[in-house]
């Protein structure tokens, strides 16, 4: 016997921290934010599905919930804002035990405590056979410094943070049986949302952002048609983790998953030539590395990857589409 809703639903809010920013948490119809004079309220949803997006045989349940919450505060990382509250729906199948439920919630909780923010609500439901979660993330920012898709200029640098393809590759061993070592298994089940790198980007005047979700060609496609411009990508450029490179090296094929394997959580973004200096200083201070992988170009056709040794191609994959997986 599992505790029953309104059980596990009061050892939710026992468990969840409340922040500044929520004056009314779990336990009302609504939770109520205080947000700061002046500043807009910015709002992401992201699923979570069994099947589609993890396999239970492959995750801990901490994991899980963990990974659902840094999903979405990449999406607010990406625009530049802070996080203020976070919302959980859950769809539970009778498999999962009480120690299940409460790792899942507890590691949702530790990831957005690791941000300074809190679950304020949520829905709990039965689910017939698949566990589901369904987040939805609010944050706020200066209007002024809310950065979108659609800013990016001809002659802006394309820089990338962080390392690529590390958590494609760990699906792909998992996929194969193999047991990812600790490093690339971490990066896939447990991805850093990069916040404050995101909000100290947006100060330093970024022209446009993006969190790879989908793979980078396809997050940087969205760039290019939300902002009507094309680009060239570098592809010797591309950050590589220590493990990945070593796998490459045997297999020069991997290099794809750094193009388009995708939930690599890091922030593409486009950058004014006089931004670079703010950009760097920006990025030195959280100590996340940043990347130039390419530039943007005026025609909004060309979308190029050029090799190693120079020769220019249009790729045909781009990423993760949920209609063509
Ligand atoms: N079912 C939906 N209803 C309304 N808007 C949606 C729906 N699905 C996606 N969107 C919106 O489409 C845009 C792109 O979504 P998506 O590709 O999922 O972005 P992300 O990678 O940032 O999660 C976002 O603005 C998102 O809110
Ligand atoms: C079992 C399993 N199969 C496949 C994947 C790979 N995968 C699932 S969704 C996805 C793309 C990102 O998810 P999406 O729902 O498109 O996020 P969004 O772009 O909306 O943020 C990838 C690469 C996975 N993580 N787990
Ligand atoms: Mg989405």
């Amino acid at each position: 016997m599992t505790l029953d809703e309104f059980s596990f639903i009061a050892q939710i809010r026992r468990t969840a921290a409340v922040t500044p920013e929520v004056a009314i948490g779990i336990g009302d119809d609504c939770a109520a934010l205080d947000l700061p004079p002046g500043e807009q309220l910015l709002v992401t949803s992201d699923l979570l599905l069994e099947g589609v997006h993890f396999r239970c045989d492959w995750t801990s349940c901490f994991d899980l919930g963990a990974k659902a919450a840094a999903v979405n505060l990449s999406d607010l990382a990406a625009m530049g804002a802070r996080p203020v509250g976070l919302v959980l729906g859950l769809g539970l199948p009778d498999r999962l035990d009480d120690a299940d439920r409460r790792e899942l919630v507890a590691g949702f909780i530790a990831e957005a405590e690791a941000f300074e923010t809190a679950l304020v609500g949520g829905d709990t439901c039965r689910a017939q056979q698949f566990l589901t979660l369904s987040v939805t993330a609010f944050g706020t920012a200066d209007p002024r410094q809310v950065v979108r898709r659609g800013g990016a200029r001809p002659g802006d640098r394309i820089f990338v943070s962080g390392t690529l393809g590390d958590s494609a590759l760990a699906l792909k061993y998992l996929g194969e049986g193999v047991s990812p070592e600790g490093s690339l298994a971490r990066r896939h089940h447990r991805p850093t949302a990069r916040v404050s790198l995101g909000r100290r980007l947006a100060a330093a005047g970024v022209s446009a952002m993006i969190d790879i979700s989908d793979g980078l060609l396809a997050d940087l496609g969205h760039i290019l048609e939300a902002s009507a411009v094309g680009a060239e990508i570098i592809s010797g450029e591309l950050p590589l983790s220590a493990p990945f490179r070593r796998d490459l090296a045997g297999n020069p094929d991997l290099l794809q998953l750094a193009l388009t394997g995708g939930e690599d959580y890091e922030l593409l973004f486009t950058l004014p030539p006089d931004r670079e200096t703010a950009a760097r200083r920006a990025a030195a201070e959280c100590g996340v590395p940043i990347r130039e992988i390419g530039r943007i170009l005026p025609d909004r056709e060309a979308f190029w990857l050029v090799a190693a040794d120079g020769a220019r191609s249009r790729p045909e994959q781009r990423g993760f589409d949920h209609f063509r997986a």
